[in-house]
């Protein structure tokens, strides 16, 4: 008889205290919040970017309500498309829509982009920026745009591309796979003559205070939160298990971890791999599988894209768009008429 793998619906977070274990707003981030608010008298866009595998986890509501208010022309970059699912990239631009209307919302993926989508790329953000009301600025002739957003996003890598395209100049904010890489908010690059327009690199900022578990653990899969604890290690790679199972139909993992079939327990899919990549250690005095090791393994190939385009945040798509259908209160008549019900 064929054997039925049934999959958690909940992941449970009862038996660890993420809380404790993640605490994560180190003081070059609250510095980094009030360098911003202080140089806002002369921003004239501000240019967010975001992981798109997670639209919804870690937006800094704060950076939104602090420095953009409503007044000043706001881009927001989905960026890491190429790791998100297609599928979920038009749904992510109206969720963020729907809460922050002025938002002009772009996805892209910065790794990947050529000179010709970028300099369309930058084309969009000019535009939206020059048109906008510039009030106390508006004697001046030149632009001046701040870049931000959580770590880890592309943020540097944004800025080099533009550095690249327009100054003719070689890469000069230091990329990282790990968060955290950018400490202060840089001194403004020109990138652009005709209008004379300059950027600033900020640090990346998480909000004080993490949400959920679910959120917390979204920011340590997709690399904003650093993994400080290893021993936290094996619960997120089973976090991205679950998500996996939960979100790819393809279960990708089951080929690059040689097993034959989907499992919901990490595991065994970490001793699988452990053993196909020879990840071992020695502990007293005794050779065997490092399984924290493998984890990490397990979590840099997710967000190298090999268990294939995953957007982490789709309960929380989907949730919002079955509301708004339920909001739109339609109903058909026998006719097969569509009306609004009273
Ligand atoms: N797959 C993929 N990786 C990307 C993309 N853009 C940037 N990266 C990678 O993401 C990592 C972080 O990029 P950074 O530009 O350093 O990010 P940041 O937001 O400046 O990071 P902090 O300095 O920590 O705030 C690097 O390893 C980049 O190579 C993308 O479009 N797709």
């Amino acid at each position: 008889m064929k054997q039925l793998t049934t999959f958690r619906n909940q992941f449970d977070f009862q038996s660890i205290r993420w809380k404790d274990m993640i605490r994560w707003f180190p003081g070059h981030m609250h510095r980094g919040m009030k360098d911003l608010e202080q140089s806002l008298s002369t921003v004239d866009g501000i240019i967010e970017v975001h992981d798109a595998r997670i639209p919804h986890s870690g937006r800094n509501t704060q950076l939104y309500q602090r420095l953009v208010g409503g007044h000043k022309p706001h881009v927001l970059i989905l960026n890491k498309s190429d790791l998100a699912d297609p599928n979920y990239l038009n749904k992510s631009i109206e969720y963020i829509q729907s809460e922050q209307p002025n938002t002009q919302v772009i996805h892209t993926s910065l790794a990947s982009i050529d000179m010709k989508e970028m300099t369309n790329l930058f084309g969009r953000l000019l535009q939206q920026i020059v048109e906008s009301p510039r009030y106390t600025r508006s004697s001046t002739v030149e632009y001046n745009i701040v870049v931000c957003g959580i770590p880890n996003v592309g943020k540097s890598t944004f800025i080099n591309k533009l550095r690249n395209l327009f100054a003719n100049k070689a890469s000069c904010e230091q990329v990282g796979a790990s968060p955290g890489v950018t400490r202060k908010m840089s001194e403004k690059v020109k990138i652009s003559n005709r209008p004379k327009v300059f950027v600033r690199d900020t640090p990346g900022i998480l909000e004080p205070r993490l949400k959920s578990a679910d959120e917390s653990f979204r920011l340590l899969l997709t690399n904003s939160i650093p993994i400080q604890q290893r021993e936290l290690s094996d619960i997120i790679a089973d976090y991205g298990l679950f998500l996996l199972n939960k979100y790819d139909k393809q279960r990708l993992y089951m080929k690059y971890c040689e097993l034959d079939k989907p499992s919901d327990d990490i595991l065994p899919v970490l001793l699988s791999l452990a053993k196909i990549k020879h990840c071992t250690q020695i502990y007293r005095d005794k050779r065997g599988y490092d399984l924290t090791g493998t984890a990490l393994h397990f979590i840099n190939e997710i967000n190298k894209g090999t268990f294939g385009q995953i957007t982490f945040d789709q309960d929380i798509l989907d949730e919002k768009e079955n509301e708004k259908l339920n909001d739109t209160n339609l109903f058909k008549t026998n006719s097969g008429r569509i009306k609004r019900s009273i």
